[in-house]
């Protein structure tokens, strides 16, 4: 199959809402073009190399997931509602199994987010998978920016946190030896956050009109908040007993368990501030989205993060998140 049948059969037949406006021009020409819908357009790019963001025998159509929708949490941090998405691969060959699965698991979550597949790249790889996606969302102003936390927020996060990090753990452990029962079958109840995480697009934009500063925590929590204190010129108490851990977690050492909680990349899960006049309306949007809510502390003016363990101590050394460079 040459390149542009492989683009033709996989990655061409969108059939999300703005793709039915008669000026719409999707994959096949030189650029896209679409109506921009009135709003604000927000725009993100997440890459994902082989190795790095992903093992090499995944599953392709979890694959194929996962890189929409670690863009899509990027949208969904902005309060935003996707319109439009555009996918650059290189590849070491044009295997058409691996093509077949990984344009289903994409094209699949890009349909239940009307998100249009408009464009992208394709091009041959001498050494590993490369995958770029940019994501374009609609918004309103005022955006929930890191910037915008207030002194006396309520922190809160969606989800449950820590077992993306056991799975990761779990399988860099299984390329060394074999797994006992005991961490196959936390493997099992832990791997599909790894590989498939849902994006919180719903509950992004309904908690728009709550939300002062929110932000995706792709980087581990304490970080991913961290980027937002500083954003915000200020600081915050957390309370590490009321951080929401994954049930699986109960079978893990506490302290790695904590661990996994405070810095584990990968979650994909919100982190916003809000008013405390708001909770019975966040509780509510939490419902509605079928996801969980949980308040996690509070925004201070001094500028530092505080985290408070179950008898009112500091916890000292905190765990750092992911970092490309450290
Ligand atoms: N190579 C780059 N060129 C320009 N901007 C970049 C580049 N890499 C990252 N950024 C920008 O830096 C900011 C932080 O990026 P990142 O930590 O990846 O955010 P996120 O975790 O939301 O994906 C974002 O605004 C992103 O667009
Ligand atoms: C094979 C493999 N190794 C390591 C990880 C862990 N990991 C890779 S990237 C990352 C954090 C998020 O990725 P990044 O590229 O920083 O995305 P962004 O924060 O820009 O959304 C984590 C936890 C993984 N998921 N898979
Ligand atoms: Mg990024």
């Amino acid at each position: 199959m040459d390149e542009f049948a492989l683009i033709r059969q996989y990655f061409s037949h969108s059939t999300a809402s703005i793709a039915k406006s008669a000026s719409y021009v999707g994959v096949g020409d030189d650029c896209a073009a679409l109506q921009p819908p009135q709003g604000e357009l927000v725009i993100c790019k997440d890459v994902l190399i082989e190795g790095r963001h992903f093992f090499s025998d995944v599953d392709p159509f979890l694959l194929g997931h996962k890189a929409l929708a670690v863009n899509l949490s990027d949208i969904a941090a902005m309060a935003a509602k996707p319109i439009a998405c555009l996918l650059g691969l290189a590849l070491p060959r044009a295997d058409e199994a691996w093509l077949e699965a990984f344009s289903r698991g994409f094209n699949r979550l890009a349909e239940r987010y009307d998100c249009a597949l408009v464009g992208g790249d394709t091009t041959r790889s001498d050494a590993g998978i490369f995958i770029s996606v940019t994501a374009l969302g609609l918004a309103q102003q005022p955006l929930p920016l890191r910037a915008n936390a207030q002194i006396g927020d309520d922190l809160w996060v969606s989800g449950d946190l820590g077992s993306p990090n056991i799975a990761l753990g779990l399988l860099l452990k299984q390329q060394q030896a074999s797994l006992s029962e005991q961490e196959l079958a936390l493997l099992a109840a832990t791997r599909l956050r790894l590989e498939q995480p849902e994006p919180q697009v719903h509950l992004g934009q309904l908690l728009r009109p709550y939300v002062h500063a929110m932000i995706d925590i792709s980087d581990g929590v304490l970080q991913d908040l961290s980027h937002l204190l500083t954003a915000s010129q200020l600081g915050a108490i957390v309370y590490a007993e009321q951080l929401p851990m994954h049930p699986a977690l109960q079978a893990v050492e506490a302290k790695h368990a904590l661990e996994a909680v405070l810095a584990g990349g990968d979650e994909y899960q919100l982190c916003f501030s809000a008013a405390p006049d708001y909770r019975r309306q966040i509780e509510q949007c939490a419902l509605q989205a079928g996801t969980a809510v949980q308040r996690i502390g509070q925004i201070t003016a001094a500028r530092e993060l505080i985290l408070l363990d179950a008898a009112g101590q500091v916890v000292e050394n905190l765990p750092q998140g992911f970092n490309h460079f450290p």
